[in-house]
């Protein structure tokens, strides 16, 4: 199933910046390893803002739950799912 994500990032203004960046580091690490076994085919920056739009290909809800919940900045983000399903028009 495809979903569309919406993530709004919201770290505490004072969490120490030491802190910050290793959470985004472990953040990165673990998109990658999830963009690069095709279940995160899309990860776009909305421009102006720190948030994200992404698409995800997995199983079910169960899934994206188990990786959404997993992201280190999960504690720190406002979550938007959208679930798509085909549309009738679409040639691809
Ligand atoms: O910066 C963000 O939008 C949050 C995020 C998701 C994957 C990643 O590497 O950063």
């Amino acid at each position: 199933m495809l979903y569309l994500v919406r993530m709004d990032v919201r770290l505490p203004a004072d969490m120490p910046p030491a802190q910050a960046a290793e959470i985004k580091s472990r953040e990165k690490a673990y998109s990658q390893s999830l963009q690069r076994d095709g279940r995160w085919p899309h990860l776009w920056r909305v421009a102006g803002e720190y948030a994200n739009y992404s698409v995800f290909d997995v199983e079910g809800h169960d899934e994206l739950h188990e990786l959404l919940s997993s992201l280190p900045l999960f504690p720190y983000m406002d979550i938007d799912v959208t679930p798509l399903a085909r549309h009738p028009s679409a040639i691809a």
